[in-house]
């Protein structure tokens, strides 16, 4: 299995190499040459399976010979064996045929832990078998930083910078990044949101002379493995539902488009899928864009679902290189557009292609306010904000007759003060994070600064 980059002008590479590079070195992100696919029959063996196993024979075939069979199970088993829940994954009903699918049963109560939990494992083996060390940058909006940090932290050849923007992510997430104590992590809040922080990162990847100098890698779904790890659960909560004789459609609460991607993904490999449902908060850049077909950004409104806060969505680019017919070269010129002229209009074949594959829905914070609170009221459940947007962009535009899967991307306690806002009740956090509140916090507050920021990363990492 080869990874093209979504530009055209980089070098291709195998998953492992993939894995480790992060960023393409012309800018764009690695896809797979080619969608393997899995027969009905495949996908129909898949039930009744453990979470494991079903992640073993997902992501298989994407992973060619950079790890053994052996060596892959044993990292997919480590990376899920701390999840507070048998089913990783399972699915709660909360209305005739519309499913949530509880994503935040892993360490720090977000659909992150998915993916970073196995690429913590898979990045240690890598880095072993080359004797390599790297540094990780991250970005944040919450939930990345703080399970990459639970990931890699205390790992002798990895050191761990997150950049989140200050004052926006909630104190919970804050403190999940902050108060780890090992040498090897460090939080850094930008004085910017999280647009900023992500081009920060994009541009150390861009700057070659520091990427090579510090080993730089990344682990935001810039990185495909992210993407990959994601891809297990459409097909298990499918799968229990009756795929592949049965249809399903999903609704992803979406800011980067990584999740919704692997969505995606699921589809191309075989996974019959009616529809691809984007949710956003009124940080919407992606339901403008499907709706006028212009990709335009504008600044991040601070929201009370700030994991989601994000006007330039990563991998979207990924989408659009499908939507382009893989045309490298066409991605290349709309994203030149992007950093020039701040927006781009997709032609008009690549929007059907796009709105083919997915439809969209924006939620205001009242919305979301109100969804939490009648959803408590009617099933009982508490609904974390930005699951929140999902469940209600799932109840606009679902088909009954379709089972609809909303995933619940992160736990309501991570977010206290917009649950309790909503449903007058304060979530509570699992027993073994009682102490967050009272452990001491270690963070430096950086400028939004390229100079200053490799600065910090140079003067701070270990050699
Ligand atoms: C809780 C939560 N929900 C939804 C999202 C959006 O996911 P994506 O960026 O993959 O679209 C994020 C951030 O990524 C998140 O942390
Ligand atoms: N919502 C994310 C933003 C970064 O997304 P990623 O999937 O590209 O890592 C967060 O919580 O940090």
């Amino acid at each position: 299995m080869r990874y093209v980059s979504t530009r055209g002008g980089a070098p291709v590479l195998s998953f492992g190499e993939a894995m480790l590079t992060g960023l393409a070195r012309d800018g764009g992100l690695y896809v797979p040459e080619a969608i393997p696919a899995l027969s009905a029959d495949e996908i129909a063996a898949l039930g009744g399976l453990d979470y494991e196993e079903a992640a073993f024979r997902v992501m298989r075939p994407f992973v060619g010979d950079t790890f053994t069979d052996a060596e892959f199970r044993q990292a997919i088993d480590a990376a899920y064996a701390g999840f507070g829940h048998a089913a990783r994954a399972p699915l709660v009903q909360l209305a005739p045929n519309h499913f949530l699918l509880e994503l935040f049963h892993g360490p720090t109560l977000a659909f992150k832990d998915f993916a970073m939990q196995l690429i913590g494992q898979l990045f240690q083996i890598a880095l072993a078998r080359e004797g390599r060390r790297v540094t990780i940058v991250g970005a944040t909006s919450g939930d990345t930083g703080s399970a990459a940090i639970e990931a890699f932290r205390g790992l002798d050849n990895v050191d761990v910078f997150i950049l989140f923007p200050e004052g926006r992510v909630s104190d919970v997430q804050r403190r999940q990044m902050t108060t780890p104590d090992e040498g090897n992590v460090h939080a850094l809040a930008l004085a910017g949101d999280f647009d900023d922080c992500q081009a920060r990162l994009k541009d150390m990847f861009n700057h070659f002379e520091f990427r090579d100098e510090v080993g730089l890698a990344g682990v935001n779904s810039i990185n495909w493995a992210r993407v990959l790890a994601q891809v297990v659960y459409y097909f298990t909560a499918a799968v229990s539902l009756g795929a592949p004789d049965r249809k399903v459609s999903f609704t992803v609460p979406t800011g980067n488009f990584g999740d919704i991607f692997a969505g995606y993904i699921a589809k191309r490999m075989g996974l019959p899928t009616e529809k691809l449902v984007i949710a956003t908060n009124q940080n919407d850049i992606l339901h403008r864009c499907l709706t006028t077909g212009r990709y335009e950004t504008s600044r991040v409104k601070p929201s009370i679902s700030p994991s989601m806060d994000i006007q330039v969505s990563s991998n979207f680019e990924r989408a659009l290189f499908d939507a382009y017919g893989r045309d490298g070269r066409a991605v290349a010129q709309l994203m030149a557009e992007m950093r020039d002229a701040g927006g781009f209009t997709v032609s008009q074949g690549a929007l059907e292609t796009l709105r083919d594959l997915y439809i969209s829905g924006r939620v205001s914070e009242d919305q979301t306010l109100a969804t939490i609170a009648r959803l408590h009221e009617t099933t009982g459940e508490l609904l974390c904000p930005h699951t929140a947007v999902g469940v209600a962009v799932a109840e606009a535009n679902r088909d009954p007759s379709v089972p609809m899967i909303t995933l619940a991307t992160a736990h309501p306690a991570k977010f206290p003060d917009a649950v309790e806002k909503a449903a007058g009740l304060r979530p509570g956090l699992p027993e073994r994070m009682a102490d967050l509140f009272s452990r001491p916090e270690r963070v430096t507050s950086v400028p939004n600064d390229l100079a200053r920021l490799e600065a910090v990363v140079q003067e701070r990492r270990r050699r």
